[in-house]
């Protein structure tokens, strides 16, 4: 099949690609030149394991192209994905922009008969919204029709989420469309759900949503196990061997952040509001996870009485979560700013997401090129992401030269034996 792919980002690209390695030929469009010109050297503009291997394997193969030509990316397409950013408004809503500018450019452009499949996260009615807008503006003698496709990967293992989904949702009026979009993603063997399109479009709130309902319970367990005793960790355990609760999605911590979870749930309630319902747990989600990225520095603070000026702390970890460099909505944003406004020196350090960083946080910030200089002459060592590098720390010799170590783990990446030698914080244990 001849696909085009609008935006190359996490889940464009990745979408983009995989599908070229399933064998399809594949056009990505992006208005950004820097990198559509990056890519066309086969240099993903992003961090994602595995990425760079598979784009140079399509690339090569001649399945995979990259423009920012629209003329040229819709040539002889038969479907167009649309996978642009769905970004949060003042309000919380969904910001559709790119998605409508998206709809009016393949209408204008697409001289054949065309698929337009919505990957982005969109609200109810949308999908309806772009089948007007590209009614409105496509050629006469074209037909198009939409289908509802939203996307479950998660960044950092987003190739592997792809070629092992859970489910890949179908939601469509049109009968063809829905078989035709089966049909493309059949090599990847993952277990198909059809519906109609409202419903495919409510499936990917309410599964995020759901999930950070999930995180935000068992952070405000982890509050109240601190206050009575009790392990998180242990309690998660054995909430999880019940398979109607599950085990997955019970860590603990400084809260979700990222690009979908902070947005799709302001999104939902949102969607919500507009039928006049008030989605009250989900509010409440959202108010956790403002408390909870702030819980660390509340401990920070208790354990220095409250006086943070002329204090230096060591920060380690700032993407959203590990094995990222997305920047979006990460607790370090909240983290860092805060000690830097109690008047502390904030030494920093991520394996991957610096440069994004140092866009995103504040000036203040020292930065640091490895962990071992991070931690030197700090009065406390913070942990916000759990990088694998960061698991033993405790055997790093410039850790054992430390004084009496001060640990604040946001993630709870450390156990009890391990912790024995030093003054250690984590949350809910
Ligand atoms: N990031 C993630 O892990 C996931 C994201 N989603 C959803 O997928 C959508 C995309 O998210 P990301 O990939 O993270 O966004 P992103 O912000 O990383 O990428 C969007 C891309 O679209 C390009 N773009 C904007 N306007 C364009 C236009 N008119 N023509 C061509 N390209 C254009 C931008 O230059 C950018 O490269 C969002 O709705 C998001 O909620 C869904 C599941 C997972
Ligand atoms: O719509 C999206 O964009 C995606 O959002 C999430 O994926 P992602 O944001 O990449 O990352 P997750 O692994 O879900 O983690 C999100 C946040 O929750 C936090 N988290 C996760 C799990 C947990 O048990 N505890 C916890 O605090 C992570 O640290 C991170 O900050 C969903 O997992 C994907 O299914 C979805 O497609």
């Amino acid at each position: 099949m001849n696909i085009a792919v609008v935006g190359t980002g996490y889940v464009g690209l990745v979408t983009g690609t995989c599908l070229a390695d399933i064998g399809h030929h594949v056009t990505c469009i992006d208005i950004d030149e820097e990198k559509v010109a990056k890519l066309k050297r086969s240099e993903s503009p992003i961090y994602e394991p595995g990425l760079e291997e598979l784009l140079e394997r399509n690339i090569n193969s001649g399945n995979l192209t990259f423009t920012t030509d629209y003329e040229q990316g819709f040539k002889d397409k038969d479907v167009a994905y649309i996978a642009v950013g769905t970004p949060e408004n003042d309000d919380g809503s969904a910001n559709l922009t790119f998605v409508e500018t998206v709809a009016k450019q393949i209408a204008e452009t697409a001289q054949q008969d065309i698929i337009v499949v919505t990957k982005s996260t969109v609200p109810v009615g949308t999908n309806h919204h772009v089948l007007e807008v590209l009614q409105q503006h496509k050629q006469d003698h074209v037909n198009v029709s939409v289908v509802s496709n939203p996307e479950f990967l998660r960044e950092g293992s987003a190739i592997y989420d792809t070629f092992n989904g859970d489910r890949i949702v179908i939601g469509a009026d049109d009968q063809h469309a829905a078989d035709t979009i089966e049909e493309i993603n059949r090599p990847f063997n993952v277990s198909v759900y059809k519906t109609d399109v409202a419903s495919a479009e409510m499936i990917k709130y309410a599964s995020n949503a759901f999930l950070a309902t999930k995180i935000s319970f068992i952070n405000e367990v982890a509050n109240i196990c601190e206050r009575v005793g009790a392990n998180v960790e242990d309690v998660a355990i054995g909430m999880g061997m019940d398979d109607r609760i599950g085990n997955k999605f019970l860590n603990a911590g400084i809260g979700y952040g990222g690009s979908c979870f902070p947005k799709d749930t302001k999104a939902l309630i949102d969607i919500a509001k507009r039928v006049d319902y008030d989605f009250k747990i989900l509010n409440q989600v959202v108010d956790v996870n403002t408390q909870q990225q702030r819980l660390l520095v509340d401990k920070v603070k208790d354990h220095f009485n409250g006086n943070l000026q002329g204090k230096t702390f060591g920060v380690l970890g700032l993407a959203f979560k590990p094995n990222t460099d997305d920047m979006r909505e990460a607790a370090s944003i909240v983290v860092t700013k805060e000690l830097l406004d109690a008047g502390a020196t904030v030494k920093a350090f991520d394996p991957i997401a610096m440069d994004n960083a140092k866009q995103v946080l504040d000036d203040r910030i020292n930065y640091q090129n490895n962990k071992e200089d991070t931690i030197q002459d700090v009065d406390a060592i913070l942990i916000l992401t759990e990088w694998d590098e960061f698991k033993y720390l405790f055997n790093n010799e410039a850790f054992k030269e430390i004084q009496n170590p001060v640990v604040f783990d946001g993630r709870n990446i450390y156990n009890a034996e391990e912790v024995s030698s030093m003054t250690y914080y984590s949350v809910g244990r």
